[in-house]
């Protein structure tokens, strides 16, 4: 029997990966740092109710175990069993859990010298792998170091998948499955019987276009779906002005997608095209437009296409307003949405836009204009 280890047990850890590899018969142990993940876990088994383009389902999930990250190490015999390491956690704890997982690294060369292990990375943050390499190599000796660059593998991956839940906790998940996970080539482990998992090349490019293509348009559902006081995406999704605003953005970021990336339209739409699902998920907006401090940034799903579309001279008059529009964001439980808030009230929107979002002036001056009007 082949070992997971996921690191973040979370909603797309239980519900997509915890899912798939419990199913695929794998030996399925989460890590989390949240003791109340854990508590719940304990429960013994948790639910997702998985939709796809021609059904609806449920799968109760209960082969598994869990772990509480401490300075113990619990997990080193699940992490020196493990055929592979999926870490779906938010960007900003990718450091957090590498530094975790050190002594980890060290417990591997001692005793398993000789194994190659992949670790892939579950955000939707682009072109991460190289800085965890380069935080790794600044925090080991350099023996560890250059075993490290032989043994373990760091592969990022792309999520054309959403899950969803009432917290990071909850043991009753929905999960949304049309398209598989793409994860960078080559992999040591065979994932050909996990369904979900497409070992592909060129990873870093197409995560790019997945998160301008997919990414762009439904942050921007978001934001205007939040100004327009609907909770759930389907609800904006069905909102006339809405769509003729995502109609814009869509054709807006394909625009810029085509001088950009050497893709075919074929290729575009294989990549970023979704099937739709049989039956709505009231999938809510404050999962899509968590933290819009990360979503409004230089090269994330909205600017990074401004970015493009200033280079190349095409029009940008609806990412532009989508920005405006996340600039309004303001969602109590959302600690970086209040922080985007106070940045505006004490350093002037201008100059908040300017940091927040990385881009020019003569861009910042155009959201200013578009999140005045607002
Ligand atoms: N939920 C979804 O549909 C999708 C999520 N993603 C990405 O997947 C990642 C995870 O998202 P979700 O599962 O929704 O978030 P979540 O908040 O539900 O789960 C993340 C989990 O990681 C745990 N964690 C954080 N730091 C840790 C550490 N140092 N050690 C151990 N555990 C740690 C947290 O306690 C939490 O339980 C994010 O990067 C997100 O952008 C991307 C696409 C879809
Ligand atoms: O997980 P993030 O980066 O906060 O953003 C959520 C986005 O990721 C997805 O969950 C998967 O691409 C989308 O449903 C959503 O737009």
């Amino acid at each position: 029997m082949n070992n997971v280890l996921i690191i973040g047990a979370g909603k797309l850890g239980k519900g997509f990966i915890g899912e798939a590899f419990e199913k695929a018969k794998w030996n399925v142990t989460f890590l989390d740092k949240d003791s109340k993940v854990i508590k719940k876990l304990a429960e013994g088994s948790y639910q997702v109710d998985i939709s796809t383009s021609d059904k609806v389902y449920t799968r109760v999930v209960k082969n598994y175990q869990q772990i509480l990250t401490s300075d113990k190490h619990n997990e080193v015999d699940s992490f020196l069993a493990s055929d592979l390491v999926m870490i779906p956690v938010y960007p900003e704890d990718l450091k957090d859990v590498f530094k975790y997982l050190i002594i980890d690294f060290k417990k591997m060369m001692e005793e398993k010298s000789n194994k190659k292990l992949d670790i892939i990375l579950l955000t939707n943050k682009i072109y991460l792998v190289s800085k965890i390499k380069k935080f790794l190599s600044e925090n080991v000796d350099p023996d560890l170091n250059s075993w490290l660059e032989t043994h373990i593998f760091i592969h990022d991956a792309i999520i054309r998948r959403s899950t969803s839940a009432d917290s990071n906790y909850a043991l009753k998940l929905n999960s949304m499955a049309v398209a598989s996970l793409l994860i960078e080539k080559p992999l040591h482990v065979d994932l050909s019987k996990v369904d979900w998992m497409e070992p592909i090349e060129n990873v870093p490019t197409l995560k790019e276009v997945k998160i301008y293509a997919i990414n762009g348009p439904h942050a921007a559902t978001a934001f205007f779906g939040w100004y327009k006081h609907y909770t759930t995406i389907p609800e904006a999704q069905s909102d006339h002005e809405i769509q003729e605003f995502i109609k814009c953005i869509n054709e807006e970021i394909y625009n810029v997608c085509q001088k950009e990336f050497n893709l075919t339209a074929a290729e575009y739409d294989h990549l970023t095209k979704l099937p739709t699902l049989k039956q709505e998920v009231p999938d809510p907006i404050k999962r899509v437009a968590y933290d819009p401090l990360r979503k409004l940034s230089i090269n994330d799903r909205l600017c990074g296409p401004i970015r493009l579309s200033e280079k190349y001279g095409l029009d940008n008059e609806c990412l532009i307003k989508a920005v405006a529009l996340g600039l309004k964001y303001n969602d109590e439980d959302d600690p970086k949405s209040q922080e985007m808030q106070e940045m505006i009230k004490t350093k002037g929107a201008l100059t908040a836009i300017k940091e927040i979002t990385g881009l020019d002036d003569s861009c910042a001056n155009k959201i200013l204009a578009q999140y005045e009007k607002l």
